[in-house]
């Protein structure tokens, strides 16, 4: 059984958990969700449970619901610091559940890192959050997997003048360490293909338009090698996603986060998925955000939602085919 998040009350989360219900109740994947059963049964009929294993049997005629409680009944489009605390709840109980095993996966509806952070919240999104809850802080990555691409951000939520100074050959090493890992265990590759960005225009052009792909990156990936990985790059950042080059690797590891994510989403905003490496946990989540602006209103796209569940799913048959 998979276990979905609230996310935020306010956000596109409850349209989109209403209709992917509707989509996979009757050849599932089946989930279950932890929120206010308030914010889906108007949509769809609900059913609370106590426990994960008795979804499987409601799934098909109700979506079933681990109950929470808002602090105050929202608004779509205006969040509400008052409900933070349940918004962090949802995924801390999500978390427990999938390590104990009860779970097998874990999907996150969107959150505004805002709205937490005012609450008292010192992450910048679920992916600190998550390896703290599981104990694992430090090693966590941020994969993002569409049908035309896979790509890494090195570094993530931080300035672009703090991602510039936040790189390093070691932070590149160990990213790629984790990323090679994953897409073993979970994805099925053995030895994935792994192309870096270089940071500068024209991948600095030996040194003419910035250093750090010579002092950085080049020794990162001359160890990477030396330890038997399949690396390619630094690559000028402007034609690596061109499908001709897309061929020649598998997953696209980028220096700072809209180097990754403008193609990612540019190419496939709609099946996106943002999934959690270097957990004891697997955890997938759509790949877009709270989308506040069209909350409410019926106009948010369920397919990455949908896609990250079936994605959830995939992975954990490949992690328990791998065990
Ligand atoms: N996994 C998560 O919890 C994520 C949370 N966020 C958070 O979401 C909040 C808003 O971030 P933004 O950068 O504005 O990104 P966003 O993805 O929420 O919205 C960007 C634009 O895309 C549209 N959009 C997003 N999802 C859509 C969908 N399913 N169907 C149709 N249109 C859709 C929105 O209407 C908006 O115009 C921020 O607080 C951010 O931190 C952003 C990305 C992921
Ligand atoms: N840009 C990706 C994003 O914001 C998702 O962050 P997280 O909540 O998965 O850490």
């Amino acid at each position: 059984m998979l276990v979905l998040t609230q996310g935020d009350p306010a956000s596109i989360a409850p349209e989109i958990t209403a209709a992917v219900w509707q989509k996979l109740r009757q050849n599932g994947p089946a989930f279950v969700y932890v929120g206010d059963p308030s914010l889906l049964e108007r949509r769809v009929p609900v059913q609370t449970v106590r426990y994960l294993s008795a979804g499987a049997d409601i799934f098909s005629h109700a979506l079933p619901v681990i109950p929470l409680h808002l602090a105050t009944p929202p608004a779509p489009g205006e969040p509400d610091r008052r409900n933070a605390a349940s918004v962090l709840e949802s995924i801390r109980l999500a978390v427990e559940l999938t390590l104990s095993g009860e779970a097998s996966a874990m999907i996150t509806n969107p959150i505004s890192k805002e709205v937490v952070q005012g609450a008292g919240f010192h992450h910048p999104g679920h992916t600190g959050y998550l390896a703290e809850l599981c104990q694992t802080p430090g090693n966590e990555i941020m994969l993002l997997a569409g049908p035309s691409l896979k790509v890494v951000p090195i570094t993530v939520h931080v300035a672009l003048r703090e991602a510039i100074s936040q790189l390093s050959s070691d932070l590149i090493i160990r990213t790629a360490r984790t990323v090679a890992a994953g897409m073993q265990r979970d994805f099925g590759l053995s030895n994935p293909r792994m192309a870096f960005a270089g940071l500068n225009p024209h991948a600095g052009e030996h040194g003419l338009m910035g250093r750090e792909e010579q002092e950085i990156i080049l020794p990162a990936l001359h160890t990477l090698r030396q330890e038997g990985y399949n690396v390619s790059g630094p690559l000028p950042p402007d034609t690596m996603f061109t499908p001709d080059a897309r061929a020649k690797y598998d997953v696209a590891l980028c220096m700072y986060h809209d180097q990754g994510l403008i193609p990612l989403k540019t190419l496939d905003m709609a099946e996106g998925v943002n999934v959690t490496l270097g957990l004891p946990i697997i955890r997938t989540s759509p790949d877009h955000g709270t989308a506040f602006d069209i909350a409410g209103q019926n106009k948010a796209d369920p397919r990455s939602l949908e896609a990250a569940i079936r994605m959830a799913a995939a992975l954990a048959e490949n992690r328990r085919k791998n065990a």
